[in-house]
Protein backbone atom coordinates (compact mmCIF):
# COMPACT_ATOMS: atom_id res chain seq x y z
CA UNK A 1 0.00 0.00 0.00
CA UNK A 2 1.58 3.44 -1.34
CA UNK A 3 1.89 5.53 1.78
CA UNK A 4 0.42 9.31 1.27
CA UNK A 5 2.43 12.29 1.29
CA UNK A 6 0.80 13.32 4.62
CA UNK A 7 1.64 9.70 5.80
CA UNK A 8 5.39 10.20 5.12
CA UNK A 9 5.82 13.70 6.36
CA UNK A 10 3.92 12.97 9.83
CA UNK A 11 6.64 10.03 10.08
CA UNK A 12 9.60 11.75 8.95
CA UNK A 13 8.71 14.47 11.30
CA UNK A 14 7.98 11.05 14.27
CA UNK A 15 11.04 9.59 13.58
CA UNK A 16 13.58 13.25 14.02
CA UNK A 17 15.44 13.45 17.45
CA UNK A 18 12.96 14.72 20.04
CA UNK A 19 9.87 13.62 21.91
CA UNK A 20 7.30 13.06 19.62
CA UNK A 21 4.98 16.37 18.86
CA UNK A 22 6.93 18.23 20.63
CA UNK A 23 7.74 21.00 18.56
CA UNK A 24 3.90 21.52 18.19
CA UNK A 25 2.44 23.56 15.95
CA UNK A 26 5.93 24.02 13.72
CA UNK A 27 5.43 20.27 13.45
CA UNK A 28 1.47 21.11 11.92
CA UNK A 29 3.80 23.91 9.98
CA UNK A 30 6.28 21.92 8.46
CA UNK A 31 3.61 18.91 7.37
CA UNK A 32 1.46 21.63 5.38
CA UNK A 33 4.79 22.79 3.46
CA UNK A 34 5.53 19.55 2.45
CA UNK A 35 2.02 19.14 1.11
CA UNK A 36 1.95 22.59 -0.46
CA UNK A 37 5.14 21.85 -2.40
CA UNK A 38 3.95 17.92 -2.66
CA UNK A 39 7.42 16.65 -1.02
CA UNK A 40 8.91 15.66 2.24
CA UNK A 41 12.26 17.71 1.46
CA UNK A 42 10.48 21.12 0.82
CA UNK A 43 12.87 24.47 -0.04
CA UNK A 44 12.06 27.15 1.79
CA UNK A 45 14.57 29.74 1.13
CA UNK A 46 13.18 32.68 -0.49
CA UNK A 47 10.23 34.75 0.38
CA UNK A 48 8.58 38.04 -1.24
CA UNK A 49 6.32 40.66 -0.19
CA UNK A 50 4.18 42.53 -2.78
CA UNK A 51 2.50 45.44 -1.15
CA UNK A 52 -0.78 46.38 -3.07
CA UNK A 53 -1.82 50.33 -3.09
CA UNK A 54 -4.75 51.99 -3.35
CA UNK A 55 -7.85 54.34 -2.83
CA UNK A 56 -11.04 54.20 -1.53
CA UNK A 57 -13.42 55.98 -2.54
CA UNK A 58 -15.78 55.26 0.72
CA UNK A 59 -12.73 57.36 2.33
CA UNK A 60 -14.78 60.78 1.94
CA UNK A 61 -17.17 59.37 3.98
CA UNK A 62 -14.49 59.82 6.94
CA UNK A 63 -14.02 56.17 8.12
CA UNK A 64 -10.70 56.56 8.64
CA UNK A 65 -8.54 58.82 11.10
CA UNK A 66 -6.19 59.87 7.93
CA UNK A 67 -6.29 62.19 4.76
CA UNK A 68 -6.61 60.15 1.61
CA UNK A 69 -3.12 61.49 0.42
CA UNK A 70 -1.54 59.49 2.99
CA UNK A 71 -2.02 56.22 0.33
CA UNK A 72 0.03 57.91 -2.08
CA UNK A 73 2.63 59.05 -0.03
CA UNK A 74 3.16 55.60 1.13
CA UNK A 75 3.69 54.39 -1.62
CA UNK A 76 6.72 56.48 -2.03
CA UNK A 77 7.78 55.56 1.35
CA UNK A 78 7.97 51.91 0.64
CA UNK A 79 9.99 52.55 -2.57
CA UNK A 80 12.29 55.05 -0.55
CA UNK A 81 13.17 51.27 2.07
CA UNK A 82 11.44 53.77 4.86
CA UNK A 83 8.23 51.83 5.85
CA UNK A 84 7.88 49.86 8.99
CA UNK A 85 7.15 46.40 6.21
CA UNK A 86 10.89 47.53 3.99
CA UNK A 87 12.51 47.23 7.54
CA UNK A 88 11.15 44.13 9.13
CA UNK A 89 11.53 42.66 5.10
CA UNK A 90 15.42 43.38 5.26
CA UNK A 91 15.49 42.51 8.93
CA UNK A 92 13.91 38.28 7.97
CA UNK A 93 15.88 38.64 4.55
CA UNK A 94 12.76 38.94 2.29
CA UNK A 95 12.38 40.90 -1.07
CA UNK A 96 9.80 43.37 -1.15
CA UNK A 97 7.98 45.18 -4.51
CA UNK A 98 5.15 47.62 -4.71
CA UNK A 99 2.45 47.57 -7.26
CA UNK A 100 0.17 50.45 -7.79
CA UNK A 101 -3.19 48.95 -8.22
CA UNK A 102 -5.18 52.09 -8.48
CA UNK A 103 -4.10 54.84 -6.04
CA UNK A 104 -5.38 58.07 -6.95
CA UNK A 105 -4.39 60.88 -9.19
CA UNK A 106 -2.60 60.46 -11.91
CA UNK A 107 -0.14 57.62 -12.47
CA UNK A 108 3.41 58.09 -10.25
CA UNK A 109 5.79 56.98 -13.26
CA UNK A 110 8.50 56.58 -11.34
CA UNK A 111 11.18 53.55 -11.17
CA UNK A 112 10.60 50.67 -9.38
CA UNK A 113 6.82 50.68 -8.86
CA UNK A 114 4.89 48.06 -10.89
CA UNK A 115 1.75 49.68 -12.53
CA UNK A 116 -1.16 47.47 -12.40
CA UNK A 117 -3.55 50.42 -11.99
CA UNK A 118 -7.17 49.39 -12.68
CA UNK A 119 -8.29 53.04 -11.58
CA UNK A 120 -7.94 55.96 -9.73
CA UNK A 121 -9.63 55.01 -6.85
CA UNK A 122 -12.84 53.08 -6.17
CA UNK A 123 -15.92 54.76 -6.16
CA UNK A 124 -18.03 55.21 -3.28
CA UNK A 125 -19.50 51.99 -1.67
CA UNK A 126 -21.86 53.71 -0.12
CA UNK A 127 -23.95 54.88 -3.42
CA UNK A 128 -23.26 52.24 -5.37
CA UNK A 129 -20.56 49.62 -6.48
CA UNK A 130 -16.95 50.28 -5.90
CA UNK A 131 -15.82 49.17 -9.30
CA UNK A 132 -17.13 47.26 -12.26
CA UNK A 133 -17.64 43.31 -12.04
CA UNK A 134 -14.79 44.11 -15.28
CA UNK A 135 -12.74 46.21 -13.05
CA UNK A 136 -12.96 43.09 -10.64
CA UNK A 137 -12.17 40.62 -13.44
CA UNK A 138 -9.37 42.25 -14.24
CA UNK A 139 -7.81 43.14 -11.09
CA UNK A 140 -7.96 39.37 -9.72
CA UNK A 141 -6.30 38.73 -13.15
CA UNK A 142 -3.32 41.17 -12.69
CA UNK A 143 -3.13 39.77 -9.37
CA UNK A 144 -2.91 35.97 -10.64
CA UNK A 145 -0.68 36.51 -12.97
CA UNK A 146 1.80 38.52 -10.52
CA UNK A 147 0.96 35.86 -7.87
CA UNK A 148 2.54 32.74 -10.43
CA UNK A 149 4.88 34.90 -11.14
CA UNK A 150 8.96 34.61 -10.15
CA UNK A 151 10.48 31.34 -8.08
CA UNK A 152 9.84 32.48 -4.67
CA UNK A 153 9.06 29.78 -1.58
CA UNK A 154 7.02 31.68 -0.12
CA UNK A 155 5.02 35.07 -0.73
CA UNK A 156 3.35 37.25 1.30
CA UNK A 157 0.78 40.16 0.58
CA UNK A 158 0.62 43.41 1.84
CA UNK A 159 -2.03 46.45 1.36
CA UNK A 160 -1.38 50.36 1.64
CA UNK A 161 -4.96 52.09 0.96
CA UNK A 162 -6.86 54.66 4.06
CA UNK A 163 -10.08 53.57 4.49
CA UNK A 164 -9.50 49.75 3.61
CA UNK A 165 -10.59 48.70 6.78
CA UNK A 166 -14.02 49.64 6.17
CA UNK A 167 -14.13 47.82 2.27
CA UNK A 168 -12.22 44.86 4.27
CA UNK A 169 -15.47 44.82 7.14
CA UNK A 170 -18.28 45.43 4.63
CA UNK A 171 -16.88 42.87 2.09
CA UNK A 172 -16.33 39.94 5.24
CA UNK A 173 -19.67 40.60 6.44
CA UNK A 174 -21.18 39.74 2.74
CA UNK A 175 -18.68 36.90 2.78
CA UNK A 176 -19.78 35.78 5.75
CA UNK A 177 -22.64 37.60 7.33
CA UNK A 178 -21.24 38.25 10.18
CA UNK A 179 -22.65 41.81 11.32
CA UNK A 180 -20.98 44.72 11.26
CA UNK A 181 -21.07 45.39 14.71
CA UNK A 182 -18.37 42.00 14.72
CA UNK A 183 -16.64 43.20 12.61
CA UNK A 184 -16.07 46.89 12.32
CA UNK A 185 -13.25 48.36 13.80
CA UNK A 186 -11.02 51.09 14.45
CA UNK A 187 -8.49 51.05 11.74
CA UNK A 188 -5.67 53.66 12.21
CA UNK A 189 -7.06 54.67 15.78
CA UNK A 190 -10.61 56.32 15.38
CA UNK A 191 -11.90 57.46 18.61
CA UNK A 192 -15.55 55.74 20.03
CA UNK A 193 -17.76 58.46 17.98
CA UNK A 194 -15.20 57.76 14.56
CA UNK A 195 -16.19 54.14 15.07
CA UNK A 196 -19.86 54.18 15.58
CA UNK A 197 -19.59 56.91 12.54
CA UNK A 198 -17.95 54.49 10.20
CA UNK A 199 -20.24 51.55 11.44
CA UNK A 200 -23.26 53.41 10.59
CA UNK A 201 -21.78 54.25 7.15
CA UNK A 202 -21.07 50.31 6.80
CA UNK A 203 -24.56 49.71 7.65
CA UNK A 204 -25.99 51.95 5.44
CA UNK A 205 -23.77 50.85 2.90
CA UNK A 206 -24.29 46.83 3.19
CA UNK A 207 -28.02 47.46 2.71
CA UNK A 208 -27.66 48.43 -0.46
CA UNK A 209 -27.65 44.95 -1.28
CA UNK A 210 -29.01 41.61 -0.47
CA UNK A 211 -26.81 38.41 -0.97
CA UNK A 212 -24.16 38.47 -3.27
CA UNK A 213 -21.99 35.68 -4.66
CA UNK A 214 -18.07 35.71 -3.64
CA UNK A 215 -16.67 37.76 -6.99
CA UNK A 216 -19.78 40.19 -6.87
CA UNK A 217 -19.32 41.33 -3.27
CA UNK A 218 -15.41 42.25 -4.35
CA UNK A 219 -16.86 44.45 -7.05
CA UNK A 220 -19.33 45.84 -4.64
CA UNK A 221 -17.31 46.44 -1.54
CA UNK A 222 -13.62 45.46 -1.95
CA UNK A 223 -10.66 47.43 -3.24
CA UNK A 224 -8.74 47.41 -6.38
CA UNK A 225 -5.68 46.31 -3.78
CA UNK A 226 -8.08 43.61 -2.17
CA UNK A 227 -9.59 41.98 -5.48
CA UNK A 228 -5.45 42.68 -7.06
CA UNK A 229 -4.42 40.10 -3.95
CA UNK A 230 -6.65 37.69 -3.96
CA UNK A 231 -6.21 37.40 -7.41
CA UNK A 232 -2.09 37.28 -5.95
CA UNK A 233 -3.23 34.47 -3.22
CA UNK A 234 -5.12 32.24 -5.92
CA UNK A 235 -2.07 32.33 -8.44
CA UNK A 236 0.38 31.31 -5.91
CA UNK A 237 -1.46 28.88 -4.09
CA UNK A 238 -1.61 27.64 -7.99
CA UNK A 239 1.80 27.78 -8.70
CA UNK A 240 2.66 25.71 -5.22
CA UNK A 241 3.78 28.44 -3.22
CA UNK A 242 2.98 29.06 0.63
CA UNK A 243 1.09 32.22 0.98
CA UNK A 244 1.48 33.67 4.27
CA UNK A 245 -1.79 35.94 4.82
CA UNK A 246 -1.32 39.29 7.35
CA UNK A 247 -3.73 41.23 9.08
CA UNK A 248 -7.29 42.14 8.75
CA UNK A 249 -7.82 43.50 4.76
CA UNK A 250 -5.20 40.57 3.85
CA UNK A 251 -7.64 38.32 5.66
CA UNK A 252 -10.56 39.62 4.21
CA UNK A 253 -8.84 38.92 0.61
CA UNK A 254 -7.62 35.54 1.34
CA UNK A 255 -11.78 34.92 2.46
CA UNK A 256 -13.06 36.17 -1.29
CA UNK A 257 -9.55 34.06 -2.54
CA UNK A 258 -10.76 30.99 -1.01
CA UNK A 259 -14.31 31.30 -2.36
CA UNK A 260 -13.70 31.94 -5.48
CA UNK A 261 -11.35 29.23 -5.57
CA UNK A 262 -11.38 26.42 -2.75
CA UNK A 263 -8.12 25.25 -3.54
CA UNK A 264 -6.37 27.99 -2.07
CA UNK A 265 -6.81 27.53 1.11
CA UNK A 266 -4.45 24.77 1.69
CA UNK A 267 -1.42 27.11 0.99
CA UNK A 268 -2.17 29.43 3.57
CA UNK A 269 -0.55 30.01 6.63
CA UNK A 270 -1.81 32.55 8.81
CA UNK A 271 0.96 34.88 10.17
CA UNK A 272 -0.81 36.66 13.21
CA UNK A 273 -3.85 37.84 15.09
CA UNK A 274 -4.10 41.69 14.15
CA UNK A 275 -5.83 44.06 17.17
CA UNK A 276 -8.58 45.16 14.60
CA UNK A 277 -11.37 43.71 16.12
CA UNK A 278 -13.18 41.95 13.46
CA UNK A 279 -10.00 39.89 12.78
CA UNK A 280 -10.88 36.92 15.13
CA UNK A 281 -14.19 36.59 13.11
CA UNK A 282 -12.91 36.23 9.37
CA UNK A 283 -9.93 34.25 10.86
CA UNK A 284 -12.87 31.97 12.35
CA UNK A 285 -14.71 31.71 9.20
CA UNK A 286 -11.62 30.51 7.72
CA UNK A 287 -11.16 27.76 10.03
CA UNK A 288 -7.30 29.91 10.61
CA UNK A 289 -5.33 29.81 13.97
CA UNK A 290 -2.42 32.32 13.35
CA UNK A 291 1.02 31.78 14.53
CA UNK A 292 1.33 34.96 16.06
CA UNK A 293 -0.32 37.26 18.68
CA UNK A 294 1.47 40.49 18.54
CA UNK A 295 -0.74 43.28 18.96
CA UNK A 296 0.07 44.43 15.37
CA UNK A 297 -2.42 46.33 13.43
CA UNK A 298 -0.60 48.26 11.06
CA UNK A 299 -0.90 45.80 7.44
CA UNK A 300 1.31 46.34 5.00
CA UNK A 301 2.26 43.16 5.55
CA UNK A 302 4.32 43.69 8.89
CA UNK A 303 2.77 40.29 10.53
CA UNK A 304 3.52 38.16 7.68
CA UNK A 305 7.05 39.07 7.06
CA UNK A 306 7.42 38.43 11.15
CA UNK A 307 6.42 35.10 10.28
CA UNK A 308 8.39 34.36 7.59
CA UNK A 309 11.66 32.66 10.12
CA UNK A 310 9.05 30.35 11.54
CA UNK A 311 7.98 29.00 8.29
CA UNK A 312 11.75 29.03 6.98
CA UNK A 313 12.27 26.93 10.05
CA UNK A 314 9.61 24.40 9.73
CA UNK A 315 10.78 23.74 6.69
CA UNK A 316 14.57 23.28 7.77
CA UNK A 317 13.34 21.07 10.73
CA UNK A 318 11.98 18.81 8.30
CA UNK A 319 14.88 18.92 5.87
CA UNK A 320 18.15 18.96 7.36
CA UNK A 321 16.98 17.67 11.81
CA UNK A 322 18.47 14.22 12.25
CA UNK A 323 16.51 11.54 12.79
CA UNK A 324 17.30 8.76 15.68
CA UNK A 325 18.82 6.44 13.59
CA UNK A 326 21.04 9.04 11.85
CA UNK A 327 22.03 10.87 15.62
CA UNK A 328 22.37 7.60 16.66
CA UNK A 329 20.07 8.64 19.89
CA UNK A 330 18.00 5.75 21.53
CA UNK A 331 14.37 6.10 20.36
CA UNK A 332 11.54 6.03 23.07
CA UNK A 333 11.09 3.05 25.41
C1 LIG B 1 1.09 56.35 7.93
C2 LIG B 1 0.30 55.07 7.71
C3 LIG B 1 0.96 53.91 7.31
C4 LIG B 1 0.23 52.74 7.13
N1 LIG B 1 0.60 51.52 6.74
C5 LIG B 1 -0.43 50.73 6.73
N2 LIG B 1 -1.54 51.40 7.09
C6 LIG B 1 -2.83 50.77 7.27
O1 LIG B 1 -3.86 51.70 7.55
C7 LIG B 1 -4.86 51.76 6.54
C8 LIG B 1 -6.16 51.17 7.02
O2 LIG B 1 -6.70 51.87 8.09
P1 LIG B 1 -7.98 52.81 7.86
O3 LIG B 1 -9.05 51.95 7.32
O4 LIG B 1 -8.28 53.35 9.24
O5 LIG B 1 -7.56 53.91 6.92
C9 LIG B 1 -4.31 50.96 5.40
O6 LIG B 1 -3.65 51.76 4.50
C10 LIG B 1 -3.40 49.97 6.10
O7 LIG B 1 -2.48 49.36 5.29
C11 LIG B 1 -1.15 52.68 7.36
C12 LIG B 1 -1.82 53.84 7.74
C13 LIG B 1 -1.11 55.04 7.92
C14 LIG B 1 -1.84 56.27 8.35
O1 LIG C 1 -4.82 44.16 10.55
C1 LIG C 1 -4.56 44.95 9.64
O2 LIG C 1 -4.17 44.56 8.52
C2 LIG C 1 -4.76 46.43 9.86
C3 LIG C 1 -5.37 46.91 10.98
C4 LIG C 1 -5.53 48.27 11.13
C5 LIG C 1 -5.11 49.14 10.16
N1 LIG C 1 -4.52 48.65 9.06
C6 LIG C 1 -4.35 47.32 8.90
Amino acid sequence: MTETLATELQRRIDLKTKPPGSLGRIEALACQIGLVQGTTMPRMDRCQLTIFAADHGIAAEGVSLFPQEVTRQMVLNFLAGGAAANVFARSVGADLRVVDAGVMGEPFGVEGLIERRIGAGTASFLTGPAMSAEQCAAALEAGRALGADGDWDAVAYGEMGIANTAAAAALGHKLTGVGLDVLTGRGTGLDDPGLAQKRAVLERAAARTGALAPQEALAEYGGFEIAMMAGAMIGAAEAGRVVIVDGFIATSAALAAVRIAPATRAAMVFAHRSEEQGHGALLDALDAAPLLSLNLRLGEGTGALLAWPLIKAAAAMLTEMASFADAGVTGPA
